[in-house]
């Protein structure tokens, strides 16, 4: 697929899901290195950088796409001809996809123990991630019920009620705002991340954060599952992580929106959830309280305290 196109596509959010994003970008670089015609490792060099600013400037908030643009164009690093440089960078978009679904696994088997038997789920968005657990658990023949919401304006919910359904998982569909409404008969909440902060705030769809704040309010625990590059190295430097806003008509239907000239539709894809309403961060390496986050950042994305001077 033309670079282009698999850009057009995560910005569309045809492709969509932190995880399902970073590989397709790493993937399309490879193809991308492929297709480049020229001898000069200078030129290769140029192209692959310009390859890999066009994929990130696709969606800011999720870091799993910039942190596998990373990973991938490392194999750049050094390279003595076009064709090294070429199938260093097949090789390392394989190892990210394998190493992203490896982490899925991983996660899904330390998200499972702790779900219990008979627990009753809620899960926000369409995140494999946390999706993972919750199928994982239900195949270890532990009896689940999930609450899942609809999550306005792109529905993502949808994907995950069928995922719930074909599992054969006893699933209530209910609108964002039901949320309050339903906390008390939740056991514990399951949800993913798009970027994970030094300090353990963890974004993710919008409305996650109305979610953690009513279960804190019912006591109820909340876990992030989330790969360790989905968290974001440079807010060790205090950077904030962009909140998407998307096309305000993805809310209000543009000939509705023209007839209200006064009125503003926003349309935030994305919200933090602070540190103290998140009990738990599951990720492929293990599962940490929200205040080791640092530790992932400095221990599985190289980012230690001197290269930060
Ligand atoms: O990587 P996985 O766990 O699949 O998804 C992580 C998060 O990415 C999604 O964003 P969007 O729907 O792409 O905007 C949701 O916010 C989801 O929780």
């Amino acid at each position: 697929m033309v670079l282009s196109e698999t850009a057009e596509r995560i910005k569309s959010m045809e492709i969509r899901g932190a995880g399902r994003i970073a590989r397709a970008a790493a993937l399309a670089l490879a193809d991308y290195a492929g297709t480049l015609d020229t001898s000069d490792p200078d030129v290769f060099r140029r192209e692959m950088r310009n390859a890999a600013d066009t994929l990130t400037g696709t969606r800011p908030t999720a870091v799993s796409l910039p942190n596998a643009v990373r990973y991938v164009m490392r194999a750049l690093d050094s390279f003595e001809s076009v064709e090294a440089g070429r199938s260093a960078v097949v090789r390392q978009a394989a190892a990210f996809v394998e190493e992203s679904e490896h982490a899925i696994g991983r996660i899904a088997a330390i998200g499972a123990r702790h779900i219990s038997d008979g627990d009753v789920l809620m899960t926000h968005c369409n995140s494999e991630a946390a999706l993972s657990c919750i199928l994982e658990a239900h195949r270890q023949g532990k009896e689940l019920e999930v609450y899942a919401t609809e999550v306005r304006p792109r529905g993502q919910g949808l994907v995950t009620i069928r995922a719930l359904n074909d599992a054969g998982i006893k699933t209530n569909y209910i609108i964002d705002s039901a949320v309050r409404y339903f906390i008390n008969d939740v056991d514990l909440v399951f949800v993913g991340a798009d970027a994970i902060a030094v300090n353990g705030a963890v974004v993710n769809k919008i409305g996650t954060a109305q979610i953690a704040h009513a279960a804190h309010e019912a006591r109820t625990n909340v876990i992030v599952a989330a790969e360790t590059y989905k968290f974001a190295p440079r807010t060790i430097l205090g950077e904030l992580i962009e909140i998407e806003e998307r096309d305000p008509y993805e809310v209000l239907p543009r000939e509705e929106a023209e007839r209200l000239p006064f009125v503003r539709v926003r349309n935030p894809a994305f919200d933090v959830t602070p540190a103290e309403y998140i009990d738990l961060i599951v990720t492929e390496q293990g599962a940490i309280p929200p205040g080791l986050a640092f530790t992932v950042i400095r221990d599985y994305l190289g980012w230690k305290i001197e290269e930060l001077r």
